[in-house]
């Protein structure tokens, strides 16, 4: 298999950190693991430092401005693009995804696909457990309001646990993403889709956290609200 990535951010994940890698590292020991930080303050830096004597597939970027989870993406993927990974994923730390569906989204994208999407909604249905339940309505409006107004035909638009064949990173001039939190996911799933990329969804149960905090907050939720209208009416080209 070629060699795969995998980029989980993190903003005070200490009380997941450990088992989120020893759990990656179970699946696969050849996996590559980037921790993406923003600078933490709970010890996380300082638990994956410790990891790091034991592992040497497991790195880590510290950043200390310009935060929000899709600069920290876009920190991983260029990182990623100067090496020589095929595949390259995005996942939480807080086992909101499941470790055990990595392989699930690497073969969709051995298959053939050049994304492959963790869906929680595939033909609507929803995959979901313990998220409360104005999370888990705003989440499901959210993508059932992205696929209206773009007409991207992918159910789950904020889903955050993919798996990007190289070339569709490659091909984004990341100097464009207009978005720094969660609707970063929207937008890079519309822009592989303006550049006909193939896009698989891969049926996936997400499980809310039972460590730490989420850390949505209203500034991202209307960033995706009015975001969305301008990615698709302000023109967002495929630049
Ligand atoms: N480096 C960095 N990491 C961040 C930041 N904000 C969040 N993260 C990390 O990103 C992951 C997801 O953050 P959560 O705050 O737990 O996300 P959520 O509320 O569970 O939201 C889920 O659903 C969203 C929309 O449906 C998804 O877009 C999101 O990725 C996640 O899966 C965690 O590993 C968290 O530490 C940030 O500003 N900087």
């Amino acid at each position: 298999m070629q060699q795969a990535l995998i980029i989980i951010p993190t903003l005070n994940e200490v009380e997941n950190i450990h088992a989120i890698i020893n759990a990656v590292f179970t699946i696969n020991a050849n996996y590559h693991i980037l921790i993406v930080d923003d600078n933490s303050t709970d010890g996380t830096i300082k638990a994956i430092q410790q990891l790091q004597h034991t592992n040497s597939n497991l790195y880590l970027e510290i950043r200390t401005q310009n935060r929000g989870l899709g600069k920290a993406y876009i920190h991983g993927f260029l990182w990623a693009l100067k090496k020589d990974y095929e595949y390259i994923l995005e996942m939480d730390a807080d086992f909101s995804h499941n470790p055990k569906d990595i392989p699930r989204l690497i073969n969709a994208c051995e298959q053939g696909a050049d994304l492959a999407i963790g869906s929680r909604y595939i033909n609507n249905k929803i995959n979901v457990i313990n998220w409360d339940f104005k999370r888990l309505i705003l989440s499901y409006t959210a993508s059932k309001y992205v696929k209206f107004v773009t007409g991207i035909p992918v159910f789950d638009t904020t889903a955050g646990f993919i798996c990007y064949k190289k070339r569709v990173l490659e091909s984004i001039d990341f100097s464009n993403i207009r978005f720094t939190g969660y609707a970063f996911q929207i937008e890079m799933k519309f822009k592989a889709w303006l550049r006909n990329f193939s896009i698989q969804e891969v049926a996936i149960i997400f499980t809310d956290r039972t460590k730490g905090t989420s850390k949505l907050d209203s500034s991202i939720i209307s960033e995706a609200i009015f975001g969305v209208i301008k990615m698709k009416f302000k023109g967002l080209t495929k630049k």
